[in-house]
């Protein structure tokens, strides 16, 4: 997002970007501004700045055309507050895109951010270190962006002792959590009672992006990025915590602070005790739930097993994650005009609150009356169009409601972002009408299609306007040879094949 004063325009970066900038403002890098091209180049390839300071990851900061003749550029967060100036020293190109380089001064103390209080800074971190005994005592950083289940508790308080050798060691969590949203943070927090007494907490935002095309960081890169970042909270060792199925990260010799590899831990079925992989006889070890287990376990409802996880971090779990017939849900039906959409979408919407759920259905029209009044069918507009309804969406979603939408919604990208949005609050289901235009227009309920045809609607969806069809959808219906009650049902069935709806309603 650009902003307009002419000799100092207003710019929002992007996810990463502001990630970039957090790590500069706050000191959790060795950088005052972004980076030039050998600066990103040096980096990349040798995991140094051009003077030999090591540091893993470029630090830029990606612009919009219009930005690339500014001198000076005032960043601010997704509320426009601004956070930053820019003196631009230098722009470049990269990937298809310009970048600016240069000193970044500090505006305002950001505001923006979940969980803003826990943001620690490096420098209050390290201050609160730095008086007495505690400066010369360990402290192991432990950066996750997920819950702590007793696997990974077993593995801090291991390294705990390993680093401490009985003596007394702090523990720092590093919760790497999205800017605008939650994410792991309480559930992460929920396990402090099971942590060793010293431990503290901060949360921030690492960059996921390794280079600058956007692709991920390499694993070794990122164990480098959390080391130093670690090492500038004052951490003296940071636990990896390395998946034994991937190949193992190259280290160098450029860790600013050792690296503890935590052990391998599985739960013994024949003791019912967590304890080191190598010591459990075969056949007994139990791997921790996955990701996807512990997610279906938590859509059906079920309480997560005690050998895995702590009741205190299974209860926020399924407080963020509630079973699915009480989560939100946004249901999005997309498809050309006349496909059934709305037909449809007003079918299950009744069903969905016969079956006891709150239901907001946005219809196309209503939402253009009420919501997006004025705009028109460009592509600029339709796309702001899809976007209000999928804030709306995942609001309803946010508070446990079904939001019921029927929107042409033509282009991919804008759907995918929908989804972006619908899935942070609660789950996405996509359905495409795909009743063929052939049918559509023989339907042609209120005669646009023919003045689409003599050319007196422009940009008609389908005739001179395009429809780009998903190749995501969770479930495709074509209405031409279905009647309506068949063609609820078949999304209802989905519902309740899902979870969303209880099985015997409908
Ligand atoms: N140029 C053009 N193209 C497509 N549709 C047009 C156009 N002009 C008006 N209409 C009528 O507006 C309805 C589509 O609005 P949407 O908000 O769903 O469209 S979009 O998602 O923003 O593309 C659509 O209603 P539905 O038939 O309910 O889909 C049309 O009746
Ligand atoms: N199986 C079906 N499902 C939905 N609509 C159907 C079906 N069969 C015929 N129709 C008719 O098709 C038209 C679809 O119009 P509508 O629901 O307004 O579409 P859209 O919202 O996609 O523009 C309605 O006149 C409806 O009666």
């Amino acid at each position: 997002m650009t902003g307009a004063a002419a000799d100092r325009p207003t710019f929002t970066p992007g996810p990463d970007a502001m990630a970039h900038l957090e790590l500069i403002l706050n000191g959790a890098c060795p950088l005052t501004g972004f980076m030039t091209a050998s600066e990103t180049a040096s980096v990349a390839k040798r995991g140094r700045l051009p003077d030999g300071t090591p540091w893993p990851v470029p630090v830029t900061l990606p612009v919009p055309d219009e930005l690339v003749a500014a001198e000076r550029v005032l960043l601010t967060d997704a509320e426009g507050a601004p956070l930053a100036e820019l003196a631009v020293s230098e722009r470049w190109w990269a990937d298809g895109g310009h970048r600016l380089a240069g000193e970044v001064h500090f505006a305002r103390p950001p505001v923006h951010g979940v969980y803003r209080s826990l943001r620690r800074a490096p420098v209050e971190v390290r201050g609160s270190r730095e008086i007495g005994a505690l400066a010369h005592r360990p402290m192991l950083a432990v950066l996750t962006d997920r819950p702590l289940h007793h696997r990974a508790l077993h593995q801090v308080r291991a390294a705990v002792k390993e680093i401490g050798g009985g003596g007394p060691v702090e523990v720092l969590v590093l919760v790497d959590a999205p800017f605008d949203d939650e994410g792991a943070v309480p559930a992460v927090l929920a396990a402090e009672p099971l942590l060793p007494p010293r431990t503290r907490f901060s949360v921030l935002t690492l960059p996921r992006a390794g280079t600058t095309d956007g692709t991920a960081l390499p694993a070794g890169r990122a164990e480098q990025l959390a080391a130093h970042v670690a090492a500038r909270y004052g951490a003296s060792h940071l636990l990896v915590n390395r998946d034994p199925d991937q190949p193992p990260a190259v280290i160098t010799d450029d860790s600013p602070i050792p690296l503890v590899a935590a052990g391998e831990w599985a739960y013994d079925a024949r003791t019912g005790a967590w304890r080191p992989a190598e010591r459990i006889s075969a056949g007994e070890a139990r791997r921790e739930l996955t990701p996807t287990e512990v997610e279906d376990m938590l859509g059906r409802g079920e309480a997560l097993p005690a050998w895995f996880t702590s009741a205190r971090v299974s209860a926020e779990l399924a407080r963020r994650r509630p079973a699915r017939v009480r989560r939100g849900l946004t249901l999005f039906f997309t498809g050309l005009s006349g496909s059934g959409k709305s037909t449809v979408a007003r079918g299950v919407a009744d069903a969905v609150r016969r079956a006891g759920r709150t239901v907001t259905l946005l219809d196309g029209d209503v939402v253009r009356r009420m919501l997006s009044s004025g705009l028109t069918f460009s592509r600029a507009d339709r796309d702001l169009n899809i976007r209000r309804i999928g804030y709306v969406a995942a609001e309803i979603s946010r508070h446990g409601g079904v939001a019921v939408c029927a929107p042409i919604a033509p282009y991919a990208a804008t759907r995918a972002e929908v989804r972006a949005m619908a899935e942070e609050t609660g789950d996405f289901f996509l359905v495409h009408v795909a009743t063929p235009l052939e049918v559509c227009e023989a339907r042609d309920r209120k005669g646009l299609y023919a003045k689409a045809r003599m050319g007196e609607i422009p940009e008609f969806t389908g005739i001179s306007d395009p429809y780009e069809a998903p190749d995501d959808a969770d479930l495709v219906i074509d209405t031409s040879d279905a009647t309506e009650a068949e063609s609820v049902a078949a999304v209802l069935r989905e519902l309740r094949a899902g979870g969303w709806l209880p099985r015997m309603a409908g």
